[in-house]
């Protein structure tokens, strides 16, 4: 006889300026919770999914086919190629030919690039329908799956054209961990770390105690990171979902991170980018005199002992500074970023003067 697998966590995201609150869950098998976050009104649903994960995208539209929907699946590039406004058309197309109505639903299955574009689509289509997130990567069940927003890169820039879409329901099912490759795996600790320093503490004790541990699905506090981490997320977004004001600190290193991303044409994986410009962050708070040495060391620390990057060439400032100008932060011409005026205390630093800047990429220049 097969053990029955333990009750899912169930971690609620309230619902904010006219949106639905939903359910995140966090556990095994999962999979039987999806038709009752589709729902009967649906009659289609349309599956996305990246290219690596091909065969759970079939299961998936097969088990739903097998349930009375006329279920398609979506083939989208892996990871950041996905999220470009061709891929988005070429959705929109076949959601065009399959009859796709107001009632219909959107299951986006994959990582955060795949959740970013399935929520796009779905915020977009028919001015938006319902939406599931399935991620599967750490990273998207702890970030990006998470909260609403949704969208797609220009050759501007990271996410300059997007919705804040919440989903139905997100169901995070922690065996899809067990086949991410280990750089994707610590690519989304960075995320877990950045909720670490900006509201739970506990999260960098639990990784200090054992980063080996950390680096793999096995660990014995896996699902605890994870879990932390959604509340954390879960907390800021139910009361901000528009980023009006408490949602930036969830922004806590990504200025600069994402001006990274594009100079490297997204060949960088977004929570790489994110554990440098954290560095970077905590840098421009302490020489603002606003962050304590220990509290700025120990995002060095705990990065580097998961084996996340935590510097970036140092020729590339200029450029980086120009991409910076166009973060959804800035304020006309005014610059801003996310520091901490101690752990868990985040806060809004508003045009740092240029030296300040200089400064603080010195430190992470490699
Ligand atoms: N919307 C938000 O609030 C939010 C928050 C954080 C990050 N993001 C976005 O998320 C993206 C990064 O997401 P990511 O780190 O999940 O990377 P990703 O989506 O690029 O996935 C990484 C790679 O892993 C593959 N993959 C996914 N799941 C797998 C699995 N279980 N087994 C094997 N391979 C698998 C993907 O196909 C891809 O090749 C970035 O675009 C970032 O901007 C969005
Ligand atoms: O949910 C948020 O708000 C975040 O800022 C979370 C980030 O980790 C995420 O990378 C987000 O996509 C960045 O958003 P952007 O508005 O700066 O594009
Ligand atoms: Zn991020």
């Amino acid at each position: 006889m097969s053990t029955p697998e333990p009750t899912p966590t169930r971690i609620t995201v309230a619902g904010s300026e006219g949106t639905d609150p939903y359910d995140v869950l966090v556990g095994r098998a999962l999979l039987g919770e999806l038709p009752a976050l589709i729902g009967r009104s649906a009659k289609r649903v349309a599956v996305l999914h990246p290219e690596a994960l091909a065969s759970t995208g079939e299961v998936l539209r097969q088990d739903l086919a097998d349930q009375g929907y006329e279920a398609i699946a979506i083939q989208l590039p892996n990871g950041e190629e996905a999220k470009t406004a061709e891929v988005a058309a070429y959705c929109w197309k076949a959601l065009g030919q399959t009859g796709f109505t107001r009632t219909d639903v959107i299951v986006g299955v994959g990582g955060g690039a795949t959740t970013d574009v399935a929520g796009f689509v779905a915020a977009s289509w028919l001015r938006g329908v319902r939406w599931v997130a399935v991620p599967t990567t750490v990273l998207g069940m702890v970030d990006a799956a998470v909260g609403g927003k949704t969208g797609i890169n220009t050759a501007e820039g990271k996410n300059l054209v997007g919705a804040f879409h919440p989903p139905a329901g997100v169901l995070c099912d922690l065996a899809a961990l067990e086949s991410l490759p280990v750089h994707d795996y610590v690519s989304g600790l960075a995320e877990i770390i950045k909720a670490g320093f900006i509201a739970d503490p506990v999260i960098l004790d639990l990784i200090e105690a054992d980063p080996q541990a950390a680096r793999t699905p096995a660990g014995p506090a896996t699902a605890e990171l994870v879990e932390r981490a959604i509340r954390v997320k879960a907390e800021v977004v139910s009361g901000d979902l528009k980023e009006s004001g408490r949602r930036e600190i969830l922004n806590y290193g990504h200025t600069l991170a994402h001006a990274i991303e594009k100079n490297e044409r997204y060949n960088w994986r977004h929570g790489a980018a994110v554990a440098v410009g954290m560095v970077f962050a905590a840098e421009l708070g302490r020489i603002a005199g606003r962050l304590d040495d220990a509290t700025a060391d120990r995002h060095r620390a705990v990065l580097e002992a998961v084996g996340l990057p935590v510097t970036y060439r140092g020729d590339q400032w200029p450029k980086l500074l120009q991409t910076m100008r166009v973060d959804k932060k800035t304020r006309g011409d005014l610059l801003r970023f996310i520091v901490l005026d101690g752990l868990a205390k985040p806060a809004v630093l508003e045009g740092p003067d240029p030296a300040m800047l200089l400064a603080a990429h010195a430190e992470i220049a490699a």
